[in-house]
């Protein structure tokens, strides 16, 4: 019950902003499409008697009467339908962009990974569809209901037993509420494998994915894993449907006898003489219209319901999206950096996990410096510098900006400051310009800076070589979309990276992985350059990872991390000297590269 109510009020209130004229003309045809009905019965009851008493004259006017509220039953439903479709799809459009408006709201990675938003977030993306009936189910079972309380009082009129008919309809509202029940909770039990199939689904469809699907030939394993989630999908959906409609035709059963019971009293009456035959029409047709009246609102209870469940759980994904204060702290990033960045007993653990994968790290990252950050597969290097782009909140210790806390410097104004290109960078299928104007927002429309940047980034190239220069779509989903190389999608990475104003922190973390040592050492060199010239205007860190030796070996300090600890930091130099983890792995690659 209680989502119906969510459900209405938000529809309703919704509408009246949106669109109050179009919502009160809707209402309006709705209501006067579901007087008709009862106002049949009342024509119909009072054209028995003139026929009856053969009166013509009034018998042919109650005919055209008739034949009026018929037609308009027939149509003031279709067209009240006509004026609320449209504010109906404003609606799903309205809710659909807040829900991806929500979903980007959390700056947070760790919202992102926990298990419990994202099944939220799917059972909320199925309900979209759901929402979309939701505004004209609200005016149609206001209208129901009107219809069967104006039902009730003509009914009363005639025998006042016959008032009790409509409350033998709260059974069936009850079993239709929990019937309604065991379907929500059998989708929000699907949640995980209606997300799996998708993925699946998109993991064969999508050229990214489909070589490797191909040359692996694993279609059938997909195929099979897809089946069987769908297979456990329907199957538990098969049953819930079962068991609801179960419930509910436990509520119909009951209203059929309560109204076998009302005919009785009525034809009862007749027989003994004191109803009138036009008043036994009158009823028989009410009573018709009135299962039908009920069985139509329960119907309506029940989509509304669904709606009502959605509505719900994007109130659930607004609170836990923080709008009123910034995520982090109340103050700004400072305008340049003097010291530096520092870490203290630093340590963090993803969520759903018991294990540190940073424990106690102290590190001083100077202002204007270059840093590496070397070691083994999972030794945290990619963690920590997610901590430092304040993607993260740490579980203990902290990450001191020029001595401020990170925590309590606002998360979006951190972000602002902090360039980045990371190994798997989006390749957005939209435009060149844009692929690279999301590094800096404002300059997306400005050629010029644009331009700059592409340079910087040597990529100026791939504007000049494209038939829609700056405009050109890239990606192969378009017909006229552009695929670009992996190489060439980097130097795109770069002009993004290096496009973003007066930087505090640059990160790179293995954006080079795909290039071979040549091209890699060519995109450090141009990056460099980049960082010495942030570094002098900001103090700006440079904070890179990387497994290429002959690239960590010019940073000003190298990192070595191994199982979430530091375990060696200094100059090349210093740490060949030392003869410790960092001298055994460059040894290692260079004996390699001999
Ligand atoms: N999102 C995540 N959720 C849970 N555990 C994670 C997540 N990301 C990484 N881990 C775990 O944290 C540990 C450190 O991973 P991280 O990516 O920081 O290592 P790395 O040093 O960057 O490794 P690589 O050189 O292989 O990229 C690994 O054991 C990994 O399994």
């Amino acid at each position: 019950m209680r989502a119906v109510v969510a459900a209405v009020r938000f529809m309703l209130t919704h509408a009246w902003a949106t669109d109050r004229r179009r919502l009160v003309v809707a209402s309006a045809l709705m209501t006067v499409g579901y007087l008709s009905s009862p106002l049949v019965g009342v024509a119909l009851g009072a054209l028995t008697d003139a026929v009856i008493s053969t009166d013509t004259r009034v018998a042919l006017l109650l005919a055209a009467v008739l034949a009026l509220l018929l037609v308009s039953e027939m149509l003031m439903g279709h067209f009240g339908h006509l004026s609320v479709v449209e504010l109906s799809d404003m609606q799903q459009l309205h809710l659909t962009d807040e829900v991806t408006r929500l979903t980007h709201g959390s700056t947070s990675l760790a919202d992102l990974e926990n298990p419990a938003r994202v099944r939220l977030l799917t059972s909320v993306t199925e309900g979209l569809q759901r929402v979309r009936v939701a505004l004209e189910a609200s005016l149609q079972l206001g209208g129901a209901m009107l219809q069967i309380l104006v039902t009730t009082v003509i009914m009363g009129m005639v025998d006042p037993w016959l008032l009790l008919l409509p409350a033998a309809a709260l059974p069936p509202v009850w079993f239709a509420d929990r019937a309604q029940r065991v379907l929500d909770r059998a989708r929000d039990a699907s949640a995980d494998d209606i997300r799996l199939a998708r993925h699946l689904l998109s993991m064969g469809t999508s050229a990214a994915t489909a070589k490797e699907v191909r040359l692996f030939a694993a279609q059938d394993l997909l195929v099979d894993r897809h089946g069987g989630a769908w297979d456990r999908t329907t199957a538990s959906l098969w049953s819930a449907h079962r068991r609801s409609a179960l419930l509910r035709a436990c509520g119909q059963v009951w209203f059929a006898l309560a109204y076998g019971g009302a005919l009785f009293v009525v034809v009862r009456g007749a027989a003994a003489g004191g109803v009138a035959i036009g008043q036994v029409v009158l009823v028989v047709t009410l009573a018709i219209q009135i299962s039908s009246q009920v069985a139509g609102a329960l119907g309506l209870f029940g989509a509304l319901q669904g709606a009502g469940r959605t509505v719900e759980q994007i109130d659930e994904l607004r609170a836990s999206v923080p709008h009123e204060q910034p995520a982090g702290g109340a103050a700004s990033a400072p305008a340049g950096l003097t010291r530096g960045l520092r870490v203290r007993d630093l340590a963090f653990t993803y969520g759903g996990s018991t294990r540190p994968v940073l424990d106690g790290v102290d590190l001083d990252l100077p202002a204007g410096r270059t840093v590496a950050l070397v070691g083994g597969n999972g030794a945290g290097k990619s963690t920590l510098v997610k901590l430092l782009c304040g993607l993260y909140r740490p579980s203990a210790g902290s990450v001191q900006v020029d001595g401020v806390d990170l925590s309590t410097i606002s998360r979006d104004d951190w972000h602002t400051r902090v360039a980045t290109l990371f190994q798997d960078f989006a390749r957005l299928e939209l435009t060149l310009r844009e692929n690279v104007g999301i590094g800096h927002l404002p300059a997306t429309d400005d050629d010029a800076e644009l331009g700059r940047a592409l340079d910087e980034a040597r990529a100026r190239h791939l504007v000049e070589r494209s038939p829609q220069g700056l405009d050109q779509v890239l990606g192969t989903s378009y017909d006229d979309g552009r695929q670009l190389s992996g190489g060439q999608w980097q130097s795109l990475g770069l002009a993004r990276t290096v496009l973003r104003p007066d930087p505090l922190l640059v990160v790179l973390d293995e954006p080079a992985s795909a290039l071979d040592a040549a091209a890699e050492h060519a995109l450090f060199e141009r990056f460099s350059a980049t960082a010495r010239r942030t570094a002098s205007l900001t103090g700006a860190v440079t904070v890179y990872v990387s497994h290429r030796f002959s690239t960590v070996r010019d940073a000003d300090l190298i990192v070595v991390l191994d199982g979430g600890k530091v375990v060696e930091t200094g100059t090349h130099d210093e740490l060949v000297e030392i003869d410790g983890a960092y001298a055994a792995m460059y040894g290692l690659q260079a004996r390699a590269y001999r």
